[in-house]
């Protein structure tokens, strides 16, 4: 097929659209081609699918494997892959947290070179998210096809990655072919024109960014150091927890669920130096005043740990900013994280960005709970994650169970329901070991509540569980 008969056919399915459309870069475009409508006009689909075939098989040597971005991608991949016995793997969006947990589905081995197949490219973000994981997975991409290139950035993006794009059409060449086929008038023409100028080189999104000049892939290393960590971190709380655990060689945090406030601050004051964390509720402290806060941050200014006030924000971005900021406890004022669930949806975080800007406290979304019949599973628990990576600058970890292969190393997981010798509570509470979720499951930092509150020795109990908890962190590096 020509260039022109695949552009009539485009326009004739309603691909191209014109008005004002968000991409996922943020910008607004008065253009919009959107291919997700070819799996309705499966002819078309494989004749675009051998074109982008045939464009890569001229420019390069076709790679032995192809990978489409999900999810437009998806079916033009399959497309190639059937037509020319070429085979295909999968990428997908977010891991799955039970089975295999594979982050690249299908059967290939490490140093096997990928075609990255993607329906059009605008800033290069989608394609480079899919890179980054093929890598990850030990697989090498040199090349990547496009049907259109929008020609704002991608290409010159790519190949700072060491990446070929391969397009069949450009933007250029599809408005000067609607152009002449009498499809775009003059003025639709002049601001297609004009955004296409001021729109040369869009941004990559940060959560797409990989080191630049493609790193040789290898398989990755399992587990990092916390001092590596601390370097990676993107929010800056999450590295001070960093290094202060590398530092103190304690991953413990306690959760002090008590009522006075005498009893927090002797408590904190007695296991401070154990501890990496101290973790309150303050609405429980009957005699909360800011006397008590001011005393907390003393003790923990002399033993160098930091407050977690586990409030778990749920409501609209407007009024968790007056939660946070305002009211009885000020949480903003002294607290260096907090945990937010997600419920609300991501523009949650916004109530928390003025205050962060200034204070660099970090949020901590739960993505698991300890509690039985938690409804945070499954995809609730990977639109978390995607929430941390999209707000990475806000987000400095997450409260969770396990570690799964989409949770960056820049952010720290905290796991609480931690006790040596109970399996629960009688409402709902399960306990897990320090070896089990720090070695097992990979997360960084033990929450430990009654297991230490409710010990009659209690500093000698927060040892034993730093102790636990350190040799399980050590042990893993292995
Ligand atoms: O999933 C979650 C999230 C938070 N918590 C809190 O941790 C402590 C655990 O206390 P224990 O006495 O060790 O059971 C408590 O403050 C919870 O609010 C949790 O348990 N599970």
């Amino acid at each position: 097929m020509d260039l022109n008969t695949l552009v009539s056919r485009l326009h004739e399915i309603n691909a191209v659209k014109l008005g004002q459309f968000k991409l996922k870069s943020g910008i607004m475009s008065p253009i919009y081609i959107d291919l997700r409508v070819t799996v309705s006009s499966p002819v078309l689909l494989s004749q675009i699918a051998e074109m982008m075939y045939q464009k890569v098989s001229q420019d390069s040597s076709m790679p032995p494997i192809v990978c489409g971005v999900p999810y437009t991608a998806l079916p033009i991949a399959t497309a190639m892959s059937i037509a020319h016995d070429t085979p295909m793997v999968m990428r997908r969006k977010e891991a799955k947290n039970y089975g295999t947990a594979q982050l690249i589905e299908g059967r290939y081995k490490a140093g096997d070179n990928v075609l990255v197949v993607e329906d059009l490219v605008t800033s290069g973000a989608s394609v480079l998210e899919t890179v980054r994981d093929l890598n990850a997975s030990g697989l090498v991409v040199t090349d990547v096809v496009v049907l259109l290139d929008r020609q704002q950035g991608a290409r010159q993006e790519l190949a700072k990655h060491g990446l070929k794009l391969h397009s069949v059409i450009t933007m250029e060449e599809l408005i000067d072919t609607l152009t002449k086929q009498g499809k775009l008038d003059e003025p639709t023409l002049a601001l297609v024109n004009s955004f296409l100028e001021a729109n040369r080189a869009v941004t990559v999104p940060a959560a797409s960014q990989m080191p630049a000049a493609a790193p040789a892939p290898k398989p990755a290393k399992k587990y990092l150091t916390y001092e590596e960590r601390a370097k990676l971190a993107t929010n800056p709380t999450a590295s001070k927890l960093f290094n202060i655990m590398a530092t103190k060689k304690t991953n413990l945090a306690v959760a002090v669920d008590l009522t006075r406030k005498q009893e927090v601050l002797n408590l904190a004051d007695s296991i401070g130096s154990e501890i990496c964390v101290l973790k309150t509720h303050v609405d429980i402290i009957d005699d909360y005043d800011q006397d008590f806060v001011h005393q907390l941050e003393q003790i923990a200014s002399k033993h160098n740990f930091l407050i977690f006030e586990d409030r778990k924000f749920a409501d609209i971005g407007n009024t968790v900013k007056y939660q946070f900021e305002s009211g009885v406890y000020h949480i903003s004022k002294w607290a260096h994280m907090v945990t937010i669930h997600g419920v609300a949806g991501p523009a949650i975080i916004d109530g928390f960005r003025d205050s962060i800007k200034q204070t660099g406290a970090g949020l901590l979304l739960l993505a698991q709970m300890s509690s039985k019949g938690s409804l945070c599973v499954g995809e609730y628990t990977n639109q978390m994650i995607e929430m941390g990576k999209q707000n990475s600058d806000a987000v400095m970890g997450f409260i969770c169970q396990e570690r799964l292969e989409s949770m960056s190393d820049n952010f720290v997981l905290m796991t609480p329901g931690i006790q040596f010798n109970s399996k629960g509570d009688s409402m709902g509470q399960q306990y897990n070991t320090p070896d089990y979720v720090v070695k097992e499951k990979g997360t960084d930092v033990i929450i430990v509540g009654r297991g230490i509150y409710q010990n009659s020795e209690p500093k000698s109990e927060a040892i034993k569980y730093k102790q636990a908890a350190w040799a399980a962190y050590e042990s893993r590096l292995n």
